[in-house]
């Protein structure tokens, strides 16, 4: 996982013009989990580059989408959910969110509009009072899950919580407000040249896109806390050589991790029923991603206790963070 070196991507682009007052910059998303960020960042940037799933703690990683406009360019980053740490992975996730929020131009905090305020928004709205270098724009989202009555109140309630820059209802979902969020960050963000060459989305390496769709495929119908003991690395990502014309092909190979020997039986499921269901399921995604026709070896391996080794933490791409 690679630390965020934001200092260095602000060297503008060998842009031959851009319009005078072009803004551009970053802006991330935090908010406890599940409230919706990875599925309003990708809504923002208009493709799917963070994976979403209906768990708790999906996004481990930070992922960054580029959202591209006559008058502005946009860097999201989206970050892990902020929680009270209970592992070594969660420590390491919390340290990742705070170093995030003091490099971005502005910071968006995330309430869904169909839940009541909670101990972890409370946390988290006092967590974005103690610094305020940056501005913050706090958004009630998922306002398709709620009533007009109930977004008013909620409205209220947010901006009882704190000081905030704006105040934006929005859906995800139904794209209600959408493009109104994209404007209000995009107020904040300095007058500079591009950062990014046009029609770039993210500047995720494929090998992390691809590990992430096959997580995103391994969570679907896992219970209880198994979500949080996998993690997925790309061995080997390669085209495969002399393939004849339109019959292109890439091979990948992929180690699936959990923590247990337990784990891994329910992983591979009956005579490796669920392991074949899951990556079809991801081969197909990474087809969509990376255009071209996947062969994908997967492979269920058990790192004992990751998450509180700090030795794998590394293995797993999970130690360049702090
Ligand atoms: N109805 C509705 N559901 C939404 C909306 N936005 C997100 N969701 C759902 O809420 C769940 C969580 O969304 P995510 O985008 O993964 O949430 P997150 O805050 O990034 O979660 P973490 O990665 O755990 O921090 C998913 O099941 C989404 O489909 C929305 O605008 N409307």
């Amino acid at each position: 996982m690679n630390d965020l070196d934001l200092e260095k991507l602000r060297v503008p682009l060998a842009m031959p013009s851009y319009p005078e007052g072009f803004r551009s910059g970053f802006a991330c998303f935090v908010g406890r989990p599940n409230v919706g960020k990875s599925t309003l960042m990708n809504a923002l940037v208009g493709q799917k580059v963070a994976i979403t799933s209906n768990r708790p703690q999906t996004t481990r990683r930070t992922v960054r989408g580029i959202v591209h406009r006559d008058d502005a360019q946009l860097i999201v980053v989206d970050t892990p959910g902020l929680h009270k740490p209970r592992t070594l992975l969660g420590e390491r996730l919390d340290s990742l969110v705070r170093s995030t929020l003091v490099e971005v131009d502005v910071i968006v905090f995330c309430v869904p509009a169909n839940e009541p305020i909670g101990r972890g928004d409370t946390y988290i709205a006092g967590e974005l009072a103690a610094q305020t270098d940056t501005p913050v724009i706090a958004v009630v989202t998922k306002t398709d899950l709620a009533d007009k009555r109930q977004i008013g109140e909620q409205l209220m309630a947010v901006d009882r919580l704190g000081e905030w820059a704006d105040i934006v209802p929005v859906s995800a979902d139904s794209g209600f407000q959408v493009d109104t969020v994209t404007d209000v960050l995009c107020g904040h963000l300095p007058e500079g040249p591009p950062l990014y060459p046009d029609g770039d989305l993210t500047d995720e390496p494929d090998e992390m896109l691809v590990a992430e769709l096959i997580r995103e495929a391994s969570l679907e119908g896992v219970r209880d806390e198994l979500p949080h003991s996998i993690a997925v690395v790309v061995d080997e990502m390669a085209p495969r050589a002399d393939t004849p014309p339109g019959k292109e092909l890439i091979d990948i190979y992929a180690s699936l991790y959990v923590e247990r020997p337990s784990q891994k039986a329910i992983v591979i499921g009956t005579k490796g029923a669920r392991l074949r269901q899951v990556g079809s399921a991801a081969r197909k995604q990474i087809e969509g991603l990376l255009g071209s026709r996947v062969y994908l070896d997967l492979r269920v391996r058990v790192a004992k206790d990751w998450q509180r080794d700090p030795k794998q933490l590394r293995r797993l791409g999970f130690d360049q963070q702090t």
